[in-house]
């Protein structure tokens, strides 16, 4: 019988740790309901005592997600663990994942502990854990780079104090494919007790080895493996989820392994994501990148042509892509519009079907077809953030031998403002006018644009990153008119400041 692999994701946590890929509490919950459908084993919602946003995002997380594990990262420290079980009181299947640096390295300096200590540690916080929550997950951190004996140790008293689950991490994505295979070979030889608990691995990418390494642990008896959408992660990121599912779909033959995912929810996790954190997915990404399932070269063509296996190894079907025959346009009405929401996997309240569905017609009445494209960025742009800024007006006056001048008129917080600034450029020039019109100390960080859809009518994506008062945060904009993009994306990110200050 083939092994199910459990599908354990870090989005929301460590690949929130990717600098400028920060989410509000409605992205946070909107990525969480998409990751449920994406039917992931465990959704890690954060790490709760980190700040009051994080707690509120894994409680929320917690109190709507029904169908996957919820899970919150502790330090192995009381309070750490306290308010991990708090914020998943109200979970239906909650799991409190407690860690410790298991590596010399890392104890000696880092946590300034005698490993007898850390062993020490281990046996009175993870059954305190285990006190407060029936699912505990112990990681061992740095595993990779620990005294083996030492790990297994580590591992052994965790499991005895109750963890149900043993965490693996190569941390700094160290680990060669052969010796994480090794690695978890001599686990499974060396831990007493070790068939009570699932062994679970959590790869990171610092030599682009985080998928290679995550699949030799599998081949070698893991049967949970942690992983992020496109990626993302701490510096060079987490194995990526897509390409270790799809890898075990794909080569089944070698593996014998399966997992509960929904593939064809793949592309529309992926793409969800890189829309909520304002960074494209690379054309060249595996699975997901544009250009994954594209042949430029006759001869690829003619064998494509002539028999589609020659030159592809799965579908883009499998992992979602789908054509529709059905053109949106100014004439649908709102059925057609509804139906094909929900078969973009869309569940969306009433209200916000309606408001949606105005936008949609103010969109037809720039653009001839809507594609599934146009509708998925209209309903990822549709800011859940409050909107304390909103854009009234602009008017620009710019060419080549000028310097730009910029009108830009708001409503802040329902209060009429307007005010003019000159700048190099049209979107500098209005970026200005509104730092005019802000108390907040804003810099822009990055600005970058992208086409969402096609044709001459296509919608210009604008992504901004901010700082204000130290936290950097993104914001993005969709309009047919770029300067219009340019503008919302800067609103975007002062909003969800807003939103955060008011959080915090
Ligand atoms: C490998 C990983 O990805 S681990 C997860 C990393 N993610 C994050 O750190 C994001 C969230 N972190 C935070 O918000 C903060 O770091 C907090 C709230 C957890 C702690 O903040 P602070 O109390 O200000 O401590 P700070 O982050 O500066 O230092 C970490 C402290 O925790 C200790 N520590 C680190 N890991 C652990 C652990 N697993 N168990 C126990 N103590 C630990 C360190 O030794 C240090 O202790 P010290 O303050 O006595 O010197
Ligand atoms: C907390 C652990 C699982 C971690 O993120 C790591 O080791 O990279």
């Amino acid at each position: 019988m083939s092994q199910q692999i459990k599908i354990f994701d870090t989005t929301l946590r460590d690949g929130e740790q990717s600098p400028g890929c920060s989410m509000n509490l409605n992205e946070k919950l909107k990525m969480a309901r998409q990751l449920e459908r994406l039917r992931v084993d465990i959704i890690e919602a954060g790490f709760a005592i980190a700040s009051p946003g994080d707690f509120e995002s894994v409680a929320a997380i917690a109190q709507t997600i029904k169908d996957c594990t919820v899970a919150s990262l502790s330090r192995l420290v009381k309070k750490d663990i306290d308010a991990s079980a708090e914020a998943l009181k109200n979970a239906v299947s909650p799991r409190i994942h407690t860690f410790i640096a298991t590596s010399d390295l890392h104890m000696r300096y880092k946590l300034k502990m005698k490993p007898e200590d850390v062993l020490s540690q281990i046996d009175e916080l993870v059954t305190y854990a285990r006190n407060l929550c029936p699912d505990v997950e112990f990681s061992a951190e740095d595993a990779s780079r620990s005294d083996r004996d030492f790990l297994c140790r580590a591992l052994e008293r965790a499991i005895r104090a109750g963890a149900s689950t043993v965490n693996i991490p190569d941390t700094v994505g160290y680990a060669t494919p052969e010796e994480m295979f090794d690695l978890i070979s001599y686990i499974k030889n060396n831990v007493p007790n070790i068939d009570k608990a699932t062994i679970s691995v959590h790869n990171h990418n610092d030599l682009g080895l985080g998928v290679a390494t995550s699949l030799a642990s599998i081949k070698a008896g893991a049967t949970q493996v942690e992983c992020t959408l496109n990626g993302i992660g701490e510096r060079a990121g987490n194995a990526a989820l897509e390409e270790i599912v799809m890898a075990l779909k794909t080569r089944r033959d070698f593996f014998d392994c399966t997992t509960r995912i929904d593939t064809t929810q793949i592309y529309r996790s992926c793409t969800r994501l890189a829309r909520i954190i304002g960074q494209d997915i690379p054309n060249n990404k595996a699975i997901v990148g544009a250009n994954a399932f594209l042949h430029e070269s006759g001869i690829h063509q003619h064998g494509v042509l002539a028999k589609r296996e020659t030159y592809e190894i799965m579908t883009p079907e499998s992992i979602g892509i789908v054509k529709n025959n059905i053109v949106l346009g100014k004439h649908s009405g709102r059925h057609a519009f509804e139906d094909r929401l929900v078969s973009l996997g869309y569940q969306l309240p009433e209200e916000a079907i309606a408001k949606l569905f105005e936008k949609f017609k103010v969109l037809c009445d720039r653009k001839k077809d809507v594609s599934d494209y146009d509708l998925e960025a209209l309903v990822e742009s549709t800011s859940h953030t409050p909107e304390h800024y909103k854009l009234d007006r602009f008017v620009i006056n710019s060419g080549n031998t000028i310097r730009a001048t910029a009108i830009v008129r708001l409503q802040i917080d329902g209060r009429e403002v307007e005010d003019v600034a000159i700048g190099d450029g049209p979107i500098f020039a209005c970026y200005k006018a509104i730092e005019k019109m802000s108390p907040l100390n804003l810099k822009l960080e990055d600005y970058s644009i992208r086409s969402v859809t096609e044709g001459e009518d296509a919608l210009g994506q604008v992504s901004v990153k901010v700082t204000c008062n130290g936290k950097t945060l993104t914001g993005r904009g969709l309009s047919t008119d770029i300067l219009e993009s340019s503008i919302l994306a800067y609103l975007h990110a002062i909003n969800k400041f807003i939103s955060l200050e008011k959080q915090a």
